[in-house]
């Protein structure tokens, strides 16, 4: 593939419009480097301000790699005070504020260049946005930031009662979803962010489509399911199209600081990764359990910490955090660890690099699917039981169900060591992670199962154009 201009009077023209934070800024900007590669324009919606320092210097550093694609920047209203009393996490304030920034949006969309093909928006604002599209009447495209498995209970959401959440959920033409795997947050049906999730559930379904960062042989079945319209009657087209490859704009320069030369330094396989994403902060005590459970599990690890949620506010020091004398023990056994953003890509692509325990963000999934890098899914809140059941389902890493959501419970060190322990011994995950690997880069080969869609995808969009 080519990343030249190659325009003709087709070339579609897409805008993109993500949502607050890493974990949904970086599928976006992902897809806007495959849709240039593609030939298609692109047009980056970015919000002003951003939360975070990452969100900026991915934003900044993108937009120099690629001068061709057009920023509109997007102001937002202030903080409204009433917001305040919802919630104190940054990024879910800022996710309401650019949902009630989004008429503001209007003017952006309508483009001086070459009228837009498609409107492609972040799953969590479709409410916000469909109306504008559809004002403007504009084709308007979902980006689904999760798994299939994620996807097939917010196609079912508005025909599932609250009163239902005292037991399995039915999927129909899938496995129940256990109670026990539901983002906590959708319990309390009073909740802004389950009256949210509804509303965006009702209003994809106006959608011409929802494009999703997952592949046929990681979750064909799911896929089928839905798209043969088994899930839900009348769901829009869903496109795999992943995975979502990273790109070399992400990269930084970590100032002779890049734990590669450490790892250079490791056998092949035998380092344990720890991360648990973009704005997961462990509590101290299990970040103390989980540090002991490092050093017990006997495997050398690369392990990224995080204090705070929102990167500016990350300031205090390691000893601070994980205490002196785990610190030492760490050190002492010749570990790695690292309180500042990584690039995870690199990392997953080491070959000392044998085994990832994670949270179950979803970008972070896929990743280790394409690295064919085994996991310990650790899921703390959010869609990340839903995803860690893939994972498990594909034999690409294990699940310990009974340590529940991570930001209620506390595990002790001595089990997360065992269970570090049998991910990495376990041979048979080994090999299924290396397949996985092969699938997913046939899926985006010349002829994959993602490539073709995406290409008819845009094809659609050509013929549109005429
Ligand atoms: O030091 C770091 C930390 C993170 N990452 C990258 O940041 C992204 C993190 O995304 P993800 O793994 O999905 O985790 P979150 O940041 O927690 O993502 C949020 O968004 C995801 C997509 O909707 C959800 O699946 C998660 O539950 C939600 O917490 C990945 O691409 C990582 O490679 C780095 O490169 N370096």
């Amino acid at each position: 593939m080519s990343t030249s201009g190659n325009l003709d009077s087709q070339q579609p023209h897409v805008a993109l419009i993500p949502s607050a934070g890493m974990g949904h800024l970086i599928p976006f900007l992902r897809l806007a480097v495959s849709l240039v590669n593609h030939h298609c324009r692109v047009t980056l919606i970015t919000t002003h301000p951003t939360v975070s320092h990452a969100e900026s210097r991915f934003i900044s550093s993108f937009l120099s790699a690629f001068p061709q694609i057009t920023e509109k920047q997007f102001h937002l209203l202030p903080l409204d005070p009433t917001l305040s009393n919802k919630s104190d996490d940054p990024f879910f304030l800022q996710w309401q504020i650019i949902r009630r920034s989004a008429h503001l949006l209007s003017p952006l969309l309508v483009s001086s260049v070459s009228p837009l093909s498609a409107v492609i928006s972040d799953v969590t604002l479709s409410s916000a946005i469909t109306p504008i599209t559809t004002d403007l009447d504009l084709p308007n495209y979902i980006l689904f930031t999760s798994s299939a498995r994620m996807c097939s209970l917010f196609a079912c959401f508005p025909n599932c009662s609250v009163d239902q959440f005292e037991d399995d959920i039915e999927i129909p033409g899938l496995p129940t979803i256990p109670i026990s795997s539901i983002p906590p947050a959708l319990l309390n049906s009073k909740s802004l962010f389950a009256t949210i999730f509804l509303q965006n559930a009702q209003e994809v379904m106006k959608s011409n489509g929802v494009l999703i960062n997952t592949f046929e042989a990681l979750e064909g079945d799911i896929l089928h399911a839905i798209n043969d319209q088994k899930v839900l009657d009348g769901f829009p087209p869903l496109y795999a199209i992943g995975p979502f490859l990273p790109c070399e704009f992400e990269k930084r320069d970590h100032g002779g600081n890049s734990p590669l030369k450490w790892l250079d330094d490791q056998p092949d396989g035998s380092v344990v990764y720890v991360s648990f994403g973009s704005r997961t902060a462990l509590s101290r005590e299990q970040m103390k359990e989980l540090g002991n459970g490092l050093v017990s599990s006997g495997f050398k690890f690369l392990w990224v910490v995080k204090d705070k949620k929102v990167d500016k506010d990350d300031e205090g020091s390691l000893d601070n955090l994980i205490g002196n004398e785990l610190m030492k023990r760490i050190e002492d056994h010749g570990n790695l660890v690292i309180k500042n953003w990584v690039d995870q890509d690199e990392i997953l692509s080491h070959k000392a690099v044998g085994g990832f325990v994670g949270h179950g963000g979803w970008n972070s999934m896929v990743e280790a699917a394409w690295h064919g890098v085994r996991l310990l899914v650790w899921p703390q809140f959010g869609d990340q039981k839903m995803n860690a059941e893939t994972v498990e389902r594909s034999g690409l890493g294990i699940w310990v169900k009974n340590w529940g959501w991570g930001e209620q419970t506390v595990v002790k060190g001595d089990e997360v060591g065992e269970k570090i322990k049998e991910m990495m011994e376990n041979n048979l995950l080994k090999s299924q992670a290396t397949l996985i690997r092969e699938e997913a880069r046939n899926a985006v080969g010349d002829c994959g199962s993602s490539e073709r869609t995406l290409k008819g995808l845009i094809q659609k969009w050509k013929i549109n154009n005429t």
